[in-house]
């Protein structure tokens, strides 16, 4: 198989300095390319694959230049929403095809890691059974974005599934609720965020009926739980042209 040139974009943060050595001891990757917040992309030293691991507000501008430059793109930046996701969708339509010939690959994935993904699942498989539903996402303080993309994943999922089996609302009384305690709402499903010291990525699914509760939890307790996802994505882009959300669409995990 031949060697996949691969770009990291924010190769100084977090995530990208883990991204940057996880491409680096991967076999069959080769690190061409590591840019932070005030470099020139330019051709991205003529990578295949650009791993994208920035900021909300520089990640659709960091994507549409790839795409230009028929560039495949695994992003793992939060902050993707219809809108977002939309003009991305009308730009790959019209996009030039990549070094390879084929279509040029995007892959928005809010989560890279395999239990995460996992719990995606379980929880979009359990929602029709339950009458009640919230997610609790708990990250460390300095993530700038909420709700986590995860989190907004998930109650997506979640509604979808509800919305299919024709559940009603959640029930909820609440009719006063002057500071917001009782979180956002994301299609119909409460989200609350938990910024705390000491944190990595954490997510507690809670489900209830009349006497009993399921809760779905996934933790990561550290940023190399994300990388095998990561580095799957950048083998895999290439073969799945156009836009895809959700790493789960790849592995077979959907
Ligand atoms: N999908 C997943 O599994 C995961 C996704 N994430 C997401 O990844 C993103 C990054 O998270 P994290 O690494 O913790 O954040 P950090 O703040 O640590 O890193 C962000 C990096 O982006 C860089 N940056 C900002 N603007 C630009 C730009 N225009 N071009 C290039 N680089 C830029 C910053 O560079 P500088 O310092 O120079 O400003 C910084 O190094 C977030 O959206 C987060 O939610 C995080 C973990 C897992
Ligand atoms: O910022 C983070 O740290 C994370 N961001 C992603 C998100 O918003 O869901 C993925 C993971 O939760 C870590």
């Amino acid at each position: 198989m031949a060697e996949i040139k691969v770009a990291v974009i924010g190769a100084s943060g977090r995530m990208g300095s883990e991204a940057v050595r996880a491409v680096e001891a991967a076999e069959g990757l080769r690190l061409v390319g590591a840019y932070g917040s005030g470099d020139e992309l330019g051709d991205l030293a003529g990578a295949d694959v650009a791993v994208e691991l920035t900021v909300p507000a520089a990640s659709p501008g960091n994507v549409a230049h790839c795409v230009e430059r028929g560039i495949h793109v695994v992003v793992g930046t939060t902050g993707w929403d219809e809108p977002r996701i939309a003009a991305l969708r009308g730009q790959l339509d019209a996009a030039p095809p990549s070094s390879s010939g084929t279509g040029v690959g995007v892959l928005i994935a809010p989560n890279f890691a395999i239990g995460a993904l996992l719990m995606m699942s379980f929880a979009a498989k359990a929602a029709p059974y339950f009458e009640s539903v919230e997610v609790i996402e708990l990250h460390h303080p300095n993530k700038v974005d909420a709700p986590s993309g995860t989190a907004a994943r998930t109650a997506g999922l979640i509604g979808a599934a509800r919305d299919h089996a024709g559940l009603p609302p959640v029930p909820d009384a609440t009719t006063h609720d002057p500071d917001g305690a009782r979180g956002a709402q994301l299609g119909g499903i409460r989200v609350h965020s938990v910024r705390l010291r000491g944190l990595v990525a954490h997510q507690e699914v809670l489900f209830g009926n009349a006497g009993e509760q399921l809760t779905i939890r996934h933790d990561s307790f550290e940023r190399a739980s994300f990388m095998p996802g990561v580095i799957a994505a950048v083998r895999a882009v290439a073969d799945h042209p156009g836009l895809t959300v959700g790493l789960e669409k790849y592995l077979g995990l959907d």
